[in-house]
């Protein structure tokens, strides 16, 4: 490597050890400075063990008067034995603080990055390489960050061990020095290779570590459980599971073997030049270039200082890895301050929302989603969307609040461009694939506008218009009753219930523009109906945008628009669209005729599955 590479190598490690301890100082700045004056203190102790030990030394062999000196030895050994004493005091101490910190650093860490994943761009989760970069990072905010005061700690514990070793050593036989730096060059030399190369391993098998945490959640989950027991798929998922452990297990085997016959190469060295050194000390001795006693504390330190060598050389390998996850971490987090502020509704209404032209392809699609789409929203007015499986409704809601930019066309709110966060902030929705929040009845409900969490009324009131009163009566602690039967006192609902509270949940957040996609899905006759005849009532000023495959619920819409691979292909009244006897009149009959004695007609444009 050239002196510029390993300049810039040094300046990125210093880079990041300044960050890990950024991490630790805010988290407990006290805490940091305290076990940093403890390891301080454990050094100079360890100094004053090799001069005491020198102490017992000189009084035993009587080097100083030709004699031997016996009261001076004891009082040295009982200076030594005092100082180990507190040194292991002092060690505990400061574990105990590090366990500590520990904590502390994992919950910032982790906070940082949940806080950067929540702020990030909602299309980010369609790439595989944005989950990658987030498992990393919290592995880092876990693992690594958590670990960085111990490794910090150890690493100055043992620089400091060895600078106090240096000191004993230049006072006793200098000419050591030289000798056991060679032997520490090829040690760190494999260290630092190895650090780099560890990391690169790690971020290629992230993927196959992702799979293996969602066949740990198939294998686990409660959700998943009665399917993995009806279709018998414990073994399948189970093999497969193991399947990824032996990839990252054989890929970890194959690394260390790499790096095996290099490391043993290095530590030999390292120990031919300390085997050496010990012969110098030993022909210096009897030559009488330096004193006996001189020479045992000589032993002594190098006894001391060679596995400090080991373990720094250790601690530079774990810590390169740690590092570079520190670099992920870092990156991933950069400029992030904390979670995104809830968009509270800001506007309670608007005159009209118009798209024009709107067009969006997810990323690696090799068509667009939505295509050229227009469409008009109003207060007042209800206005559907229908098509096939896959022609682009939910995608055109997704644009149509904010939640996707669209790659082309633009959105008009009252004639004037609006932003995604604009958007975000007038629209409530219910999901096709709605959360069940493993919480309260009513956290269920308020989270629709977080800023309204306790406002009892408002929760009662949205209950009561998504028919989730008479479900709530049967519930032990009604609107305080936890959903969820995997926490302690947990209890369910059906899934036409979670629905009702889901729709609850968009009625909450008082917003102009509803949009409800599939609302009804998982309802009975009664309550389907019931919401479809109080639709206009239960929103009466503002715009709704409904999706669904039941055209018996959309042929009230002030306006359909037919939806097929993107595009608008068909738009009107129900009366108009099936005097125009198109898809959607096709569409209509089809599902119409199912509730008649007719057969069914042909179908023209659908295939059998
Ligand atoms: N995350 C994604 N990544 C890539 N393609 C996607 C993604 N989500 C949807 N698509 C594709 O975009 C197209 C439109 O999907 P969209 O979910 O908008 O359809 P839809 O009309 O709502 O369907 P459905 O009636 O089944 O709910 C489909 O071809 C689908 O395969």
């Amino acid at each position: 490597m050239t002196i510029k590479g390993r300049w810039r190598r040094f300046t990125e490690m210093r880079r990041l050890l300044t960050f890990g301890v950024i991490l630790g100082w805010r988290a407990d700045r006290r805490r940091v400075a305290s076990v940093l004056f403890l390891q301080i203190l454990q050094s100079i102790g360890l100094g004053g063990m090799i001069v005491g030990g020198h102490g017992v030394a000189d009084g035993l062999l009587g080097s100083a008067h030709g004699h031997a000196d016996i009261p001076r030895a004891g009082i040295s050994a009982l200076v030594v034995m005092t100082l180990v004493f507190v040194n292991s005091a002092l060690n505990l101490i400061g574990f105990i603080h590090q366990c500590v910190l520990r904590a502390a650093i994992e919950r910032d860490a982790v906070e940082r990055v949940t806080a950067a994943t929540a702020r990030a761009d909602l299309l980010e989760f369609e790439r595989p390489g944005f989950h990658d970069t987030v498992r990393i990072a919290l592995t880092a905010a876990q693992i690594h960050a958590p670990n960085l005061p111990f490794t910090v700690m150890t690493a100055t514990r043992t620089a400091l061990t060895l600078v106090t070793v240096v000191i004993a050593l230049i006072a006793m036989a200098w000419w050591l020095l030289p000798l056991l730096l060679v032997a520490a060059i090829p040690s760190i030399r494999v260290a630092l290779l190895q650090q780099r190369a560890h990391f690169d391993l790690q971020r290629s098998l992230t993927e196959n570590q992702r799979t293996a945490g969602y066949l740990t959640q198939l294998l686990t989950g409660r959700e998943e459980a009665k399917e993995l027991r009806a279709f018998g798929l414990g073994r399948t998922f189970f093999d497969r599971l193991t399947a990824c452990y032996d990839r990252t297990l054989n890929a970890e085997i194959a690394f260390r073997r790499r790096f095996l016959w290099k490391e043993i190469r290095a530590r030999l060295a390292g120990h031919a030049m300390a085997a050496a050194a010990v012969g110098g000390l030993i022909i210096a001795t009897a030559s009488g270039v330096i004193g006996t006693a001189a020479a045992l504390t000589a032993l002594g330190g190098l006894l001391i200082g060679v596995p400090q060598g080991i373990t720094l050389t250790s601690v530079l390998r774990a810590s390169g890895d740690s590092l570079r996850h520190l670099d992920a971490l870092r990156a991933f987090t950069a400029g992030v301050g904390g979670p995104p502020p809830p968009p509270s509704v800001t506007r309670r209404s608007f005159d009209s929302l118009r798209a024009r032209r709107l067009s969006f392809t997810y990323p690696g699609a090799d068509r667009p989603a939505v295509d050229g789409v227009s469409i008009d929203l109003r207060p007042g007015e209800v206005v559907a969307l229908v098509g096939e499986n896959g022609s682009g409704k939910t995608t055109l809601t997704k644009l149509l609040t904010g939640l996707y930019a669209p790659a082309s066309g633009e959105l008009l709110v009252d004639g004037g461009p609006v932003s995604a966060a604009g958007l975000r902030a007038l629209s409530t929705v219910l999901f096709q694939d709605y959360l069940r929040y493993k919480l309260s009845v009513a956290e269920n409900i308020a989270l629709g506008d977080p800023a309204f969490l306790g406002d009892r009324g408002r929760i009662l009131d949205a209950a009561r218009r998504a028919g989730v009163a008479p479900i709530v009566a049967n519930l032990p602690g009604r609107y305080d009753a936890l959903l969820g039967s995997e926490f302690t006192g947990g209890t369910d609902l059906s899934l036409g219930q979670w629905q009702r509270v889901a729709l609850a949940r968009a009625f909450f957040r008082q917003a102009p523009l509803v949009v409800l996609d599939e609302p009804t899905a998982a309802m009975d006759a009664h309550a389907e109906a019931d919401l479809f005849a109080r639709m206009r009532e239960l929103f009466a000023d503002r715009a709704v945008l409904l999706i669904s495959h039941r055209f018996s619920s959309v042929r009230t819409a002030d306006r359909i628009h037919v939806l097929r691979r993107g595009k608008v292909v068909e738009v009107g009244t129900h009366d108009e669209l099936m005097a125009a006897d198109g898809t959607y009149a096709e569409f209509f009959r089809l599902q119409a005729a199912a509730y008649l004695d007719d057969p069914a007609p042909q179908s023209r444009s659908i295939k059998p599955v």
